[in-house]
C-alpha cells in the first residue's frame, strides 16, 4: 500500500519570485494489488506526485509511506530498484536488442542469466510480443504500441510490487492504444501489482482505474471508484470535468460478457460477448428490448444482458 500523507510540493515562479504549490496538502491511499487513475487537467500536479514516490523530486513537505515504510528514510537507488517507472517516452535503449532492454534491470542487479533469460522470454509473452520474433529486434525495428509493450515489460522485469506509470499509452493511436490498455488489464489480472497510472485521459482513468483520485490544482478533487465519480460528484469541478457524458463512457469500457448474467435468452436479439456495453445499449434502444442474448466466440449464449444489469454497472 502507498501512502501519501499532506503530501506537498512548493516551487518558486523564477519571473515573479512568488511561491507556488504544484501539489498541495495531498493525502490518498493507493491500495494494494489496484490500479489508481491519477486523473486530471494539464499543470494539476499529476507527473508531480508519481515523481515524488520514486524520489525524482523531493517533496517540500508531508509524508510517504509505502508497506508503513517512510520513502525518504530510503535511498533514492534502493527505493527504485522496488519501483517499475514506465514513462510516454519509453526511452528504450537504441543500441541494445529487446531482450537485452527487458534484461537491463535485472543485469544491473547481478541476478543470474539463465533466470534472467528464461523471465525475458517469459515477459515478451506477457505482453503479447512473440519471443522469437522480437528478443533479437532493435527498437527501431519497432512499431509504436510494440515498442511501449517492451516498456511495460522492461519495467516489470525486476518483478517489482509497485508500478509507476505516467501516459503511458498517451504516444499510441486509439487502436494501438486499445489493444494496450487491454494487454495490460490481462497481465494485471494475474500479477496484480500496485499501480499508479497518471493519465489526462478520462477514457482511459475509467477504463483502467479500480479507483481514480481527481486532481485540481495540486489538491484532491475526489477519490474513488470509476462508479463514485461518475454517479456521485462531490463537487461541480467532478461533475464538469468528468462531462454529461461520464456515464457512457464508463460503459463503452465495459463488454457485454462482463455484465452477462444466467438467464433464459430464448428469442432474445443476439449480440457478442465483446461488444462494448454502449453499443449494446444502442442494440437494446434499436431493438425496443429490454434483454440480450449474450453470445460467446463458439457462437454459444453465454448469459443474458438486461437493462437493470446495466442500470447497476452505469
Ligand atoms: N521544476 C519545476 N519548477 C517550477 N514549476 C514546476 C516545475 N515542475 C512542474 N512545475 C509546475 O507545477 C505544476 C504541476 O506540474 P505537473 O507536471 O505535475 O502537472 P501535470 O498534472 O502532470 O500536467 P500535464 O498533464 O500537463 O503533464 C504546473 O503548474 C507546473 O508548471
Amino acid at each position: 500500500m502507498i501512502e501519501l500523507q499532506n503530501l506537498e510540493k512548493r516551487y518558486t515562479n523564477p519571473a515573479t519570485g512568488q511561491a507556488f504549490y504544484a501539489v498541495k496538502d495531498l493525502s490518498i491511499v493507493f491500495p494494494d494489488g489496484e490500479i489508481t487513475a491519477l486523473l486530471g487537467p494539464s499543470g494539476c500536479g499529476k507527473t508531480t506526485t508519481l515523481r515524488m514516490i520514486n524520489r525524482l523530486i523531493e517533496p517540500t513537505g508531508g509524508r510517504m509511506l509505502i508497506d508503513g515504510q517512510d520513502v525518504m528514510a530510503q535511498k533514492p537507488e534502493m527505493l527504485r530498484r522496488h519501483i517499475g517507472y514506465v514513462i510516454q517516452q519509453i526511452g528504450l535503449f537504441p543500441h541494445l536488442s529487446v531482450a537485452q532492454n527487458v534484461a537491463t534491470v535485472p543485469d544491473l542487479l547481478g541476478q543470474n542469466k539463465a533466470q534472467t533469460a528464461k523471465r525475458v522470454t517469459e515477459l515478451l509473452g506477457l505482453v503479447g510480443l512473440e519471443p522469437g520474433q522480437f528478443a533479437g529486434k532493435y527498437p527501431h525495428e519497432l512499431s509504436g504500441g510494440q515498442a511501449q509493450r517492451v516498456g511495460v515489460a522492461r519495467a516489470l522485469a525486476a518483478d517489482p510490487p509497485v508500478l509507476l506509470m505516467d501516459e503511458p499509452f498517451g504516444a499510441l493511436d486509439p487502436l494501438a492504444r486499445d489493444k494496450v490498455q487491454d494487454a495490460f488489464l490481462e497481465i494485471q489480472q494475474r500479477l496484480k501489482k500496485t499501480i499508479v497510472l497518471v493519465t489526462h485521459d478520462i477514457d482511459e482513468a475509467l477504463r483502467m482505474g479500480d479507483k481514480v483520485a481527481l486532481l485540481r490544482e495540486g489538491e484532491l478533487a475526489q477519490f474513488g471508484t470509476p462508479n463514485d465519480l461518475v454517479r456521485r460528484p462531490e463537487s461541480e469541478f467532478v461533475r464538469q470535468f468528468l462531462g454529461e457524458d461520464a456515464l457512457l463512457r464508463q460503459l463503452a469500457g465495459l463488454t457485454a460478457g462482463q455484465l452477462a448474467r444466467p438467464g433464459d435468452a430464448t428469442g432474445l436479439p443476439q449480440i457478442s460477448s465483446k461488444l462494448n456495453v454502449r453499443s449494446a445499449l444502442s442494440v437494446m434502444l434499436g431493438e425496443r428490448s429490454e434483454a440480450l442474448a449474450v453470445m460467446d466466440e463458439g457462437g454459444q449464449v453465454q448469459g443474458v444482458l438486461t437493462w437493470q444489469a446495466l442500470e447497476e454497472a452505469g
